[in-house]
């Protein structure tokens, strides 16, 4: 039998070296930088020897899986690091040539040591959630109910709105309030609870943009509709509540698809676009609603202050609300800078799952 050398492919990552030999039938012997082996290649029954001369040191321990058509050898490296080449020679022996099957440049080989890092740590960061949260099935439950609650509310509202909008035109606008307050004081109310579930540790929403939109949103129902009436039949209603509506069909059914484990991507791309036109027409209309107020309230001097003759008489509460005006663009501010964050972190976090 002659003594053959057989075509040796390698490939390497940072911990360690694969070689692939092109043998079948192969009975393999190893030391350390030596494999003789008998088998059949491309000339037929032999025996075939190779050697290499790594250029680092490796671990003793070689793995290696015979198939029928070639010999898969891993081989550790005793340090993790990148070798510039293979053997401790500097021309590449002729037998030995890039495996392309496994071939991967520095660069690509730290992504996928940092991709499957990741994978490493969500996977242990979700076991150990669910395994600590022996509550979490309730948690879930929960705020699934709480989510189909406030969709159904405000799917009333917006459908109400619409249908009333197409039967009777711009008449329709009038009697908003007087058609959907209820359902909207009933979803508004419920909606302090968005305030407290950050507080309670049962979702990562922000405490203060959730307190800034619930608290925002309520001064307009309670105070400015609900305690003027005023203002019960101005149009400005339903541009408010078609406002709040449109945002909310497409945010709660979200929420309620994150608590079971489910994601649809347009439902996801609604939630994280629609605020960016909405919110400051929302805003725009809330401070026209407010301005319309004005002096109303310097008239029936609802919530105004009394204050001594000297000074005037009383303190109309317009003047509270013309500072709130401010604080409203302020909070618009805050609440469009967050939400931009919010939809910035989940493409990006979204887009690096997919590569
Ligand atoms: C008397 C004092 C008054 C002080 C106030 C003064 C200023 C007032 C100014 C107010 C201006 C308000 C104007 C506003 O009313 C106008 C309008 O609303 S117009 C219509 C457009 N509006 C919107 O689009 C806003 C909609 N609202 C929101 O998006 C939220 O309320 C907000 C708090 C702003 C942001 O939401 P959130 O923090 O929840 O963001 P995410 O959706 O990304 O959620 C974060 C993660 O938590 C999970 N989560 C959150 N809630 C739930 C839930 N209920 N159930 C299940 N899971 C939930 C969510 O899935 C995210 O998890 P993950 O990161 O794993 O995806």
């Amino acid at each position: 039998m002659q003594i053959l050398t057989p075509c040796v492919y390698w490939a390497q990552r940072h911990g360690e070296i694969y070689l692939r030999v092109e043998l079948s039938d192969t009975k393999v012997k190893y030391s350390v930088f030596h494999l003789p082996t008998q088998g059949h290649g491309a000339k037929g029954d032999n025996e075939y020897k190779f050697s290499l001369e790594f250029l680092e040191t490796i671990r003793p321990e070689i793995e290696h899986k015979s198939t029928q058509r070639q010999v898969d050898i891993k081989i550790k490296k005793q340090e993790e690091r990148w070798w510039d080449r293979l053997t401790l020679q500097e021309k590449r022996p002729l037998f030995l040539a890039p495996d392309f099957n496994r071939w991967l440049d520095e660069s690509d080989a730290e992504m996928e040591l940092q991709a499957k890092e990741e994978e490493k740590i969500n996977k242990i960061s979700v076991e150990s959630r669910v395994r600590k949260d022996p509550y979490l099935g309730l948690k879930k439950g929960y705020l699934f109910m709480y989510n189909l609650v406030q969709f159904l509310g405000f799917a009333w509202v917006f459908v109400n709105l619409t249908v009333r909008l197409f039967i009777l035109g711009r008449d329709s606008f009038h009697d908003t309030f007087h058609t959907t307050a209820d359902v909207m004081y009933f979803c508004q109310m419920m909606a302090v609870l968005e305030v407290i579930n950050p507080l309670l540790g049962l979702v990562k929403t922000g405490f203060f943009p959730a307190m800034i939109q619930v608290a925002g949103r309520n001064v307009i129902l309670f105070v400015i509709f609900g305690c003027l009436e005023e203002m019960q039949n101005k149009p400005v209603i339903f541009f408010v509540f078609y406002l709040w509506s449109t945002v909310e069909v497409f945010r709660y059914p979200f929420y309620m698809l994150a608590c079971i484990g489910t994601e649809w991507k347009l439902l996801t791309w609604l939630r994280y676009s629609l605020w960016i036109p909405l919110y400051p027409l929302g805003v725009v209309a809330e401070a026209v609603a407010v301005i319309q107020s004005l002096p109303i309230f310097d008239e029936t001097r609802l919530f105004s202050l009394p204050l001594p003759a000297l000074l005037g008489h009383y303190l109309s509460f317009s003047y509270t609300l013309q500072l709130y005006l401010v604080l409203m663009f302020l909070g618009l501010f805050i609440n469009f800078r967050y939400l931009y964050k919010q939809r910035r972190r989940r493409y990006r976090s979204r887009k690096r799952k997919v590569h």
